[in-house]
């Protein structure tokens, strides 16, 4: 699960109730990281951390070793059909997957047919496979 939300505290248990087996929420929404980790692993969950565009990728690295997947913002929170930024790409291949090398690692935003290439040539030479999301709100009709 993706949790793009405020106080991303408050569904951890819910959702491990709920079934999820994997729990993803924004750095940017919590004052106490390492709190919130250790409450989504003692739920019996993995652990993902997401960042936005604006928060750079050595705010992730200390917490990198306690989570199960890094993920990276390509757009801004707040609705599909945005741009992809692909000045985000370097926050992947030449920080997260050089630092790294076996975290699992996800984008999120403007991924499609013309755009899913730049994920995939980010690669790099690690281990761990590129894992890309493509995220669609099925309430949305798309053209
Ligand atoms: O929620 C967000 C952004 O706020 C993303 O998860 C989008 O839903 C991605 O949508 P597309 O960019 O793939 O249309």
């Amino acid at each position: 699960m993706h949790m793009m939300v405020a106080a991303p505290e408050q569904w951890v248990k819910p959702m491990a109730v709920a079934g999820a087996n994997q729990y993803t929420f924004h750095l940017e929404a919590t004052d106490n990281p390492g709190a919130l980790i250790k409450d989504i692993r003692e739920n019996g969950m993995k652990v993902g951390l997401a960042i936005k565009p604006g928060t750079t990728v050595e705010h992730l690295a200390p917490w990198a070793n306690q989570i199960d997947m890094a993920l990276v913002m390509t757009v801004e929170p707040g609705f599909g059909g945005q741009k992809f930024m692909e000045d985000m790409m370097p926050k992947v291949n030449h920080w997260l997957r050089t630092q790294f090398p076996s975290l699992d690692i996800e984008v999120d935003g403007g991924v499609g047919p013309d755009t899913i290439h730049k994920c995939a040539e980010v690669r790099g030479c690690s281990r761990a496979a590129l894992s890309v999301t493509v995220l669609r709100d099925l309430s949305t009709p798309r053209k």
